[in-house]
């Protein structure tokens, strides 16, 4: 077997060495993009400003439709916004008219704000209920520019802004976009490699457990929104000083439908995908001039081209590194000793405390009035058979359900029912009964969201990657990096966690608790699937993790784990309480053997 070990420092140097092959592909486009002056014609400049003004926008939808999720196909509707507030504010026709510059970031404002108002469905509307919701939106945008005379000019349209020297010429105005698109890119891909666009893809793929590690969707979303909004409005302004003149017909449906398919054939949370999807698909119609108007025709086939042929779409194909075949002879060796170099200890003292807990789903009661007191430093294992409510007592500790009766406190303090973000602030994590990662994230990355609420930078500063923001994720890369080499796994940190094996994923999702520095860790069936060995490895791991301090509730069916480990054990039986003790009571309990262990 291979031991899946290397030396810390080699770890540190993977976390940070992926740099310039990261940045390299968009060197190369940009630097395409500079010389497309030398060797083509104003009809290129066109062209050229289209895809960048374009790549403005899907640069925030991207993180909308591609990171978060959320399926915002009426993203037309800020593109018109931004391009009448810009257009209407330097023609001066409701206030003083004032200088195109000065315009854009007030276009900026009002995009961003209706970002948010098109994208607070979000919250409760999921998939196709979100979709409908955009779309409603643009049709009410448009209907409104057609309705308001006085200040769109309705159906006659109004003149676009014209830029000042030397943005007047067909390639001053090109280059001046592909300015806007590299800050675009540069901001979106700050954002996407921060712990907020790791969040993102977490709330996306794996929400109930973005939630224990105390991540608050709300919260990333509205910030989404607000710079999805703020750069689709930008791209208004300038699409409308490109068209010279606007009326609400220049903002077709088929545009929305060019942002949204160019996300998807370019792959889901990845940047250069979407980029390189964009310049495609606004390409396209040009080289095959006479199929114009068959345009979305041709999106959709190039859609269901992409889905059945490659589903991870351009991002995929790109991604050499997880081609790369994985040793099938892996072995997990934690190395728990590490632990005091990277968890603080934890300051423990305060024991967690459930009294009268209750909780019923219709008729039947998954816990009846559980009383059950975990200490910090010890391990406390929590046993019954299938059916009993473990799974349900460390979903109510967790926060995920409410119980309806019953109080929980930690130390003096009452933990309220529900609000998992909450119980990760107070030092509470846990891991699940099926593990809940990311997979098309690398491991690293999905560690590193453990971490996510010990950041310091605020969204602006992980946005334009500020000091704060880059120190952020230098301390989260470093210990994550760390508590991989504490489950015996930093050898597979660059790759992509949907290739892992089963066994890898429940040592991942333990590291992951473990960024919290938890006072309680709830591990959920934490040997379910692992070999003879692995379990002892693991075993050797809790009883160092609780030697730190950590109160640990074990929820297991290997029985053999738990009298080998566990201080106190409580056994569930329909919900209540059968027979708490130590092993050696536990163990010739009469009742337990009957209803639980068996002879
Ligand atoms: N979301 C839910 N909706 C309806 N019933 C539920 C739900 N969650 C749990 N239950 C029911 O509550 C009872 C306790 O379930 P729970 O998953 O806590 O048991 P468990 O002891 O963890 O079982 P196992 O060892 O099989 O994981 C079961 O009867 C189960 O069917």
């Amino acid at each position: 077997m291979t031991a899946v070990t290397t030396s810390p420092a080699r770890s540190e140097v993977s976390a940070s060495r992926s740099l310039l092959p990261q940045l390299a592909p968009f060197i190369g486009v940009f630097a395409v993009a500079m010389l497309l002056p030398f060797v083509s014609n104003d009809y290129w400049a066109l062209i050229g400003t289209r895809a960048a003004i374009y790549w403005v926008l899907v640069a925030g939808l991207n993180l909308v439709v591609g990171f978060a999720g959320h399926l915002a196909i009426g993203y037309v509707a800020l593109l018109t916004l931004g391009a009448y507030t810009t257009s209407v504010l330097v023609a001066g026709n409701v206030l003083p008219a004032l200088p195109v510059f000065a315009a854009l970031p007030i276009a900026a404002c009002v995009g961003a704000a209706f970002g948010v108002i098109v994208g607070l469905p979000a919250l409760r509307l999921r998939t196709f209920y979100f979709a409908m919701s955009t779309l409603g939106f643009a049709t009410i945008v448009t209907q409104i520019a057609l309705a308001w005379q006085s200040v769109t000019g309705g159906g006659i349209g109004i003149a676009g802004p014209e830029f000042p020297e030397p943005f007047n010429t067909a390639w001053g105005y090109y280059y001046l976009c592909i300015a806007f698109a590299a800050v675009a890119t540069w901001i979106s891909a700050n954002v996407a490699h921060s712990r907020f666009g790791r969040a993102l893809i977490a709330v996306r793929d794996a929400e109930v457990a973005a939630e224990a590690t105390g991540i608050s969707k709300p919260r990333m979303l509205i910030a989404i929104f607000l710079l999805a909004g703020a750069l689709a409005a930008v791209a208004g302004g300038l699409f409308a000083s490109l068209q010279t003149y606007i009326t609400p017909d220049a903002f077709t449906f088929d545009l929305s439908v060019l942002f949204f398919i160019a996300i998807l054939i370019g792959g889901r949370g990845s940047i250069l995908g979407p980029m390189l999807g964009t310049i495609i698909l606004t390409i396209l119609p040009e080289i095959a001039a006479p199929l114009a108007a068959w345009s979305t025709f041709l999106y959709a086939i190039l859609l269901l081209v992409i889905v059945l042929a490659m589903p991870g779409g351009i991002a995929a194909l790109l991604d050499f590194r997880n081609r790369r075949p994985l040793a099938s002879n892996r072995a997990i060796v934690p190395r728990p000793a590490a632990l005091g170099d990277i968890m603080r200890k934890s300051a423990g003292g305060r024991p967690l405390s459930l009294r009268g807990i209750a909780l019923s789903f219709g008729n039947v009661r998954a816990i009846d009035g559980l009383d059950l007191d975990v200490a910090p430093g010890r391990i406390h294992g929590l046993i019954g058979p299938n059916g009993s409510g473990k799974t349900t007592t460390l979903n109510v500790i967790s926060g995920y359900y409410a119980a309806k009766g019953g109080t929980m406190k930690l130390g003096d303090d009452v933990l309220p029912p529900g609000m998992p973000a909450l119980r990760a602030r107070k030092g509470i994590a846990r891991t699940f009964q099926t593990p809940r990662v990311i997979g098309e994230a690398s491991v690293l990355q999905n560690v590193m969201i453990g971490g996510t609420i010990e950041g310091q930078a605020t969204f602006v500063e992980a946005m334009l990657s500020l000091p704060r923001n880059r120190r952020d994720e230098r301390m989260l890369a470093a210990k994550a990096q760390g508590m991989l080499g504490v489950v015996g796994l930093e050898a597979l940190a660059d790759i992509r966690a949907d290739r892992l094996q089963h066994s890898e994923l429940r040592f991942i999702e333990i590291a992951r608790a473990l960024m919290l520095d938890p006072d309680f860790l709830l591990l959920d069936e934490p040997a379910a699937g692992l070999s003879g060995d692995e379990i002892e490895r693991l075993a050797g791991l809790i009883k160092a993790i609780s030697a730190r301090g950590t109160g640990v509730l074990l929820v297991e069916h290997h029985a053999d784990l738990i009298f080998a480990i566990c201080d106190e054990i409580t056994v569930l039986n329909l919900g209540r309480i059968l027979a708490a003790g130590t092993a050696a009571e536990i163990r010739t309990h009469k009742e337990v053997v009957s209803a639980y262990l068996g002879a």
